[in-house]
């Protein structure tokens, strides 16, 4: 023996040519509504969830050599280096087994658009964005009881700042593609699915 190789080392992780990946991105100002929204998603249209900001904090917890770095830029409301996003996204997404997949929270700047774009190849069917006041986005944060270090406050207006400046620009590029379908996230759960229902009504036409 003595031969064995480290697989790890060099695994390919581009998808097989041949494999039609379907990917929408759920964009939206913290506490908007993404992981409500993509729950039910997952429930009516058979998509696997990615939300970027869980996979991070899967990470910290995981003891990783990367979860200092991240749980401080978490707390400080700043965007983690798209290089560990992007390969969190992918190995969720090689593990995961399927083909359509709801990417929540990202891409939330340029750089991890390009990032995904340039490591993946892969263009979203569409972007799905959540649109809701931040009076409204702030009262549901300080409710959200997850227990989450960034929910309060001052970390708060850090990420609004961070959503206006950086995020919102991606938003703009997809639209000016004709990809970006908004929708008024600011109703009740319910309201709001009805919404998203029609937007993936081609996913399985049976559903609406
Ligand atoms: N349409 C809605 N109306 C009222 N509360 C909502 C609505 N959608 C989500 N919430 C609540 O607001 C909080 C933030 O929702 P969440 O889905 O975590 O948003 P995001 O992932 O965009 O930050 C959660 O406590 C959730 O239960
Ligand atoms: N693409 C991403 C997504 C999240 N994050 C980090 O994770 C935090 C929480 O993201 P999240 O998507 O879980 O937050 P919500 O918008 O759901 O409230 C962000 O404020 C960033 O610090 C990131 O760095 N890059
Ligand atoms: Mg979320």
């Amino acid at each position: 023996m003595g031969t064995m190789v480290d697989a790890s080392k060099d695994i390919d992780w581009s998808f097989p040519g041949d494999k039609k990946i379907t990917v929408v991105f759920v964009l939206g100002g913290p506490g908007s509504g993404k992981g409500t929204q993509c729950a039910n998603i997952v429930k009516h249209f058979g998509f696997t969830h990615l939300s970027a900001g869980d996979l991070l904090r899967a990470e910290i917890k995981s003891g990783s050599e990367n979860g200092t770095m991240i749980a401080n830029m978490i707390k400080e409301g700043k965007i983690v280096p798209s290089e560990v996003t992007v390969k969190l996204l992918q190995k969720a997404m090689l593990e995961s087994g399927n083909d359509k997949f709801l990417i929540d929270g990202f891409p939330r700047n340029e750089e991890n658009r390009t990032a995904f774009e340039n490591v993946t190849k892969i263009e979203p069917e569409f972007v799905l964005f959540l649109d809701c006041p931040e009076e409204e986005m702030e009262r549901r944060i300080l409710n959200r009881n997850q227990g989450r270090d960034d929910d309060n406050i001052e970390t708060m207006r850090k990420r609004f700042k961070v959503f206006v400046e950086s995020s919102l620009p991606v938003v703009e590029y997809y639209d000016s593609k004709g990809k970006v379908r908004k929708i008024d996230a600011a109703k009740p759960v319910d309201e709001v699915f009805e919404a998203v229902k029609v937007i993936f009504a081609p996913f399985n036409p049976e559903v609406v």
